[in-house]
């Protein structure tokens, strides 16, 4: 749908599920306003989500946590190997007709240390994957524990000290706020001359135009991006036609076992909460008594599909069985 398709029609549906393309704005949330009771974003990131205003709506936002961990750290790794050995190049080049043996001599990932920015579920993943590839494994995250670390055989560091002592840095931290464009001229500045970016997390985590410039000075050998800050790219963005980037159309979660997973995971989170918000229905309707929704609040009601049964009974029968 076009996002003026998607507010024409926001307001017949009881619950909104979309991928990252969608952005559900708070121009969104209103329009749904007296119907839209839950938004499913059927993967992880909720950067496209105006949150405050969901929560002003009453609308409640549900994820797919865990069913794309593997696919999006098998595309971070997947994008380092084809880095490293130029792959993209040499295939634009040898369908041009140019067999360049020599131009595109790589690096090997063997014995290189490999900096992981957000040590959550993909960032953990693409560790022990880069383990297995013989890499020294460093991590850096505010609110991991130092033994889930330890025990991939990485270890945590600060934010300085993992972008100065890495070859290869990979991006797994969510756009928030405070992740807004921290990968900026300042922190290019401290990182190895000749340093390798993969990012498979969000466009906006870039300052782009500060990897441009890293990129063109040599600061950064390469880098490898499945995310942008505006998707898509302009046809004529410089980072997307810089000869040392690599780029995908954010194709992170998209396998077809990724995706199969996400539907089923989104599925269940959204009827999930579906029930929880006919619970509070039901909870808060008009005949329900006082001392009955008193009681009722006092269990935390955490039977939803009780609660969701109640709310679909008639006045009188609802109240018989708000009394039992
Ligand atoms: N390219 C793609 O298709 C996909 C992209 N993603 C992106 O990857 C991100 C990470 O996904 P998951 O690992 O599943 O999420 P997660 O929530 O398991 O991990 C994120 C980690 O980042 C850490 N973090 C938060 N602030 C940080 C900071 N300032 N510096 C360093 N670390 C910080 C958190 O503590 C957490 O451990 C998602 O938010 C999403 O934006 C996820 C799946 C697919
Ligand atoms: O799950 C995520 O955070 C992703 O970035 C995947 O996005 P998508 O559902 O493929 O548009």
């Amino acid at each position: 749908m076009s996002p003026a398709e998607l507010l024409a029609k926001v307001a017949q549906f009881d619950a909104l599920i979309v991928r990252s393309g969608t952005k559900v704005t708070r121009e969104v949330l209103e329009a749904g306003r007296g119907r839209l009771r839950v938004v499913g974003r059927a993967g992880v990131g909720i950067d496209n989500v105006d949150l405050q205003a969901a929560t002003e709506a009453g609308c409640l936002v549900v994820n797919a946590p865990t069913a794309n961990t593997v696919a999006a750290a098998e595309h971070g790794i997947a994008l380092l190997a084809c880095m490293a050995r130029n792959v993209s190049q040499a295939d634009a080049a040898l369908k041009a007709g140019k067999w360049q043996r020599a131009k595109y001599v790589g690096v090997s990932l063997v014995g290189k240390t490999l900096a992981i920015m957000g040590f959550g579920k993909v960032g953990s993943e693409v560790a022990r994957r880069a383990k297995g590839l013989g890499m020294h494994v460093i991590a850096h995250d505010p609110y991991a524990p130092a033994d889930k670390a330890r025990a991939i055989g990485a270890e945590l560091v600060s934010f300085e000290e993992a972008i100065a002592k890495a070859d290869f840095i990979s991006l797994h931290m969510p756009l928030t706020p405070a992740t807004s464009k921290v990968f900026n001229d300042e922190s290019f500045g401290k990182m190895k001359t000749g340093v390798w970016i993969i990012n498979v997390a969000r466009g906006g985590v870039i300052d782009e135009d500060a990897l441009v410039r890293a990129l063109d000075s040599g600061k950064v050998a390469q880098a490898a991006l499945d995310v942008f800050t505006v998707e898509p790219p302009a046809k004529d963005s410089k980072l997307v036609l810089h000869e040392n980037v690599t780029v995908t159309p954010h194709l992170g979660a998209s396998t077809v076992e990724a995706q199969e997973g996400v539907a089923i995971e989104i599925a269940e989170a959204v009827g999930g909460a579906l029930r929880g918000a006919l619970a509070a229905t039901a909870v808060n309707a008009p005949m329900v008594p006082a001392e009955v929704r008193t009681k009722l609040l006092e269990m935390s009601v955490i039977d939803c599909d009780y609660a969701a049964n109640l709310s679909s009974k008639s006045g009188s029968s609802l109240y018989r069985s708000c009394q039992s």
